[in-house]
């Protein structure tokens, strides 16, 4: 498939702008062990990803990793702080941003097939069945299900889920991907592959992408930058890190064991 064909007419690319950013929340008074106290889960957070950008949350579990890209996403509401995409302020959702879970399963209609799971957002927009059709076949295409869009999502593996996952979020073309730990759930093998294909589409796409990952190896596989959270309560950026290297990145080759050994030294300290 051409570049041209799937890239958008006017591509736009927001930069999320993040000035002391916090999320906090009360214990219940008379809950257990609960007495009111203000506690935090993210604190002063301050990061700018620019439009088009391959970013990388990295962070132990716990720290606030999905708490903050929830936020980004509209999805949880911050404490205080500043928080635009594009240069507007975020409170809720929007079609800019999409999110891809880990579970490609709760997210995908099982009665549905896979060309129908890819045009659903287009049909709520009223996009005419045949437009429908032109895009979803080549986002199908795009993330490799080519022959498989007549099948139902129990039919398919969970690779082959999560490609459709992405065939979706993709069809609907946000500016920004907003990816929770993606490949969690897939073996070694599958998850390789789904990573390549991932630095494969976002070249193609150019899109906004924010991964969060607690794998320093997949951090080091696709970043073009990488943010180390702090370990919760109050978590923050605490450093970040840039990966000039060229995709595709091979993890046996010596600069790649250099900025893996300087990560995990980083979480060793
Ligand atoms: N609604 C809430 N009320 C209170 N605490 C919460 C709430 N939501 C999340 N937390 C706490 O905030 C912290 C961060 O959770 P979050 O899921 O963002 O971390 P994470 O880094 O994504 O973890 P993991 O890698 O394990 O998925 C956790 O300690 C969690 O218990």
């Amino acid at each position: 498939m051409s570049l041209a064909s799937v890239k958008p007419v006017a591509s736009k690319k927001h930069t999320i702008t993040i000035e002391g950013l916090n999320k906090s929340y009360h214990d219940h008074p008379g809950s257990g062990s609960g007495n009111g106290d203000i506690h935090y889960i993210i604190k002063d957070v301050d990061l700018v990803i620019k439009g088009g950008e391959f970013f990388v949350l990295l962070g132990p579990s716990g720290c606030g990793k999905s708490t903050l890209l929830n936020m980004i996403a509209g999805f949880i509401s911050k404490t205080s702080g500043n928080l635009r995409v594009g240069g507007s302020d975020i409170d809720k959702p929007g079609r800019d941003r999409a999110v891809v879970f880990q579970q490609a399963d709760s997210s995908l209609f099982p009665w549905l097939t896979v060309r129908q799971n890819v045009e659903f957002g287009l049909k709520m927009k009223k996009v005419p069945k045949r437009d429908r059709r032109v895009v979803s076949e080549q986002y199908i295409d795009l993330v490799g299900l080519t022959g498989h869009g007549d099948k139902l999502p129990r039919e398919l593996s969970g690779g082959m889920k999560q490609r459709v996952q992405l065939a979706r979020v993709l069809a609907n073309d946000p500016e920004i991907l907003l990816m929770d730990e993606p490949f969690g759930a897939l073996d070694a093998m599958t998850r390789r592959t789904m990573q390549k294909e991932l630095v494969r589409i976002w070249r193609q796409t150019d899109k906004t992408i924010v991964f969060v990952t607690h794998d320093i190896q997949e951090a080091i596989l696709l970043g073009g930058r990488i943010g180390i959270m702090s370990p919760g309560p109050s978590s923050k950026i605490s450093h970040i890190y840039d990966i000039p290297l060229t995709y595709p990145r091979e993890v046996s080759a010596a600069e790649f064991y250099e900025y893996h050994s300087r990560i995990q030294a980083h979480f060793d300290e």
